[in-house]
Formats: structure tokens, sequence, C-alpha cells
């Protein structure tokens, strides 16, 4: 079952359209794609559970299994940008981990081109909220790391490290060990070595929530346009609906209890071309849409295992 995809009527007046031609490989609604190949990701009917103790129970707690994400369905096309959005504790990062290999699913199945993802690999770049460099390494070191165990050769490294900092806006500051760099300008580092890798697919687990806001609509800005560069798939968990609309060109909204795939919103927005987007009509309209589903789906009965 593919989850209900709405586009909002765009309001009439000065946005243009963002990306009205189907990214390659766009799904279309029969779960086919428009160049005949399978989604770069398919999520079917994704389901896990941990097993908790449930310490009402007595002080050990008897075992119980909770459901953290259920029945999630979606495909995400080639070169698309999905963002992920959803209130605290619904499994938003749960599903990042499922995609990224470092949790299998109990049942249902994660295909990135059409195979079966059973663990991490180079195909997939993550990005956490926190930055996770080695502070023992300057910040050119740090995007060398993953390029050695790669076996990528040693002057190969040095390239790419620097290309790769140059893209994320860090020329200059590739010597500077990470207590030398500011928090943007760390989480610059980890995009810049997860994009070294050249992987299909980037993975983002809130990766500006520590920022400040200024710091924040900075990187959004940046991480557009290295996703315009460089055409990769981005699948973005956040909970800021004004971030989630901003970068997404579809919303993906997941309600709570156990962690569902409510809706996924269309997001027909030029963010390039507008002064300062968030203020217009359009992009006001596609966050009171996010926030009421939110709250609709919050307002559900809790669901009991
Ligand atoms: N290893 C685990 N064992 C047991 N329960 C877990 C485990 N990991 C996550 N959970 C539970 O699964 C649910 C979803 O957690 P998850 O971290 O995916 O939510 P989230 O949407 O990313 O939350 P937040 O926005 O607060 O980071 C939560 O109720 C959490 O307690």
């Amino acid at each position: 079952m593919t989850a209900p995809t709405t586009t909002l009527p765009s309001a009439s007046g000065a946005t243009a359209v963002r990306d009205r031609v189907a990214p390659a490989g766009a799904t279309l609604p029969d779960g086919a794609t428009s160049d005949g190949r399978p989604p770069r990701l398919r999520l079917a009917n994704v389901h896990k559970e941990f097993v908790v103790r449930d310490r009402s129970r007595g002080r050990r707690g008897a075992r119980r299994r909770f459901v953290a994400v259920d029945d999630f369905t979606l495909d995400v096309a080639a070169g698309e940008f999905l963002t992920v959005v959803g209130p605290s504790g619904c499994g938003k990062s749960t599903l990042l981990d499922l995609l990224g290999g470092l949790a299998t699913p109990t049942s249902g199945s994660i295909q990135l081109d059409g195979h079966e993802i059973t663990g991490p690999g180079l195909d997939r770049g993550v990005v956490f909220q926190q930055y996770a460099l080695l502070p023992w390494r300057t910040a050119r070191s740090n995007v060398e790391f993953g390029l050695a165990a790669k076996g990528v050769p040693r002057a190969r490294r040095s390239a790419i490290a620097r290309e790769y900092l140059d893209l994320v806006g860090l020329t200059g500051f590739e010597d500077r060990y990470p207590h030398e760099l500011s928090g943007g300008m760390k989480q610059r580092v980890a995009i810049a070595r997860s994009l070294a890798f050249d992987p299909e697919v980037l993975l983002m687990d809130e990766p500006f929530a520590a920022l400040d806001a200024q710091t924040r609509e900075t990187l959004q800005d940046e991480l557009l346009r290295i996703w315009r560069a460089t055409g990769k798939t981005v699948v973005f968990i956040t909970h800021g609906i004004d971030e989630a609309v901003y970068l997404g060109q579809r919303v993906a909204i997941m309600t709570p209890r156990p962690g569902r795939l409510h809706s996924v919103l269309d997001v027909d927005l030029d963010v390039e071309s507008a002064e300062d987007v968030r203020s217009t009509a359009e992009f006001g309209a596609l966050r009171h849409e996010i926030w009421t589903r939110l709250h609709a789906a919050d307002k559900q009965e809790p669901h009991h295992d």
C-alpha cells in the first residue's frame, strides 16, 4: 500500500515551481518509476519491534515487545530530497537506522536500487546530530579517515578531502582540529566526510538540530546547493516543520505509538528564487497543513500492543 500523496493547490502569484519535472526514477502512482528502474529506496511494510522490560510488572519487569515502526511503505526516487517529520519518539531515528543498515526490520523489506539492505554500506552516508568527528584528527584527516578504510590511495585521499571540504565551504580550515571549529563547521566536516565516499544516498538524522537558528538556515541553504550540485538522494529526518518544508521536495509525516507513515506531502516551492520563501503564503500554507496533520494524528487513541 502506498501512502497518500497530496499536493496543496499552489496559491496564485510569486513563487515559481521547484523541479516540476520528475527526477530520474521518480515514482509513479502505481509504484513503477518513470524510467522503468526500481526506485532508489523502497520501503515495503517495514515493521520494527524492540523487546523492552515492563517495570510496572515487578522490579525486574516482564519482557514485552514494543513496536517502534509499523507498516511503513514508501518509495524514494533517485535524486529526490525527502524530509521525514514527526513528534519525538515516533520512530524517525529507528527508520534512519534501518535505512543505514544499523538495524534490521522485524518484518518487511528495505531495498536500495532493487537490492535488500542487509547492513551498513558505502552506498549510504549517514550524518547524525552529533558530529562524531575524531577529535585528534584535523578536518582533512577526518574526511580522509573513511577513505582510507575504503582503500583509496593516500595521494588521492588528500585530493578528495580537499574537494569535499571546498564543496562545504571549508577551504582554509582543512588543518583545524574539531575543537577549533564552530558547531556549524563541524557539521560541514561531517557532511564532507559522508559525501567523500560518493554514496548513492545521504541519510541525515536531525543534523542541524544542535545549531543556532542562523547557522541552521545557512547550512540548510548549503545542503540544498550541495544536493543540486551532486544529485544525491537525501533522506532528512527532522522534528522541525519549517525545516521539513524548506528542504524537502516531499515531506513524509509520521505519527507516534506506533510510528507509522501518516501521509506524504508534495512541496512546490522555489526556494532559490524567492527572497524570503519562509514568509510567503505558500510556505505558510504548507507549514499549517503539516501542523494540522501532526496534531490530528496525535489526538488519535494511543495504540496498545
Ligand atoms: N534499542 C531500543 N530498545 C527499545 N526501544 C527503543 C530502542 N530504540 C528506540 N526505541 C523506542 O522506539 C521509539 C522510537 O524511537 P526513535 O528514537 O526512533 O524516535 P524519534 O522519532 O527519532 O525520536 P526523537 O525525535 O525524540 O529523536 C521510542 O519510543 C523509543 O523509546
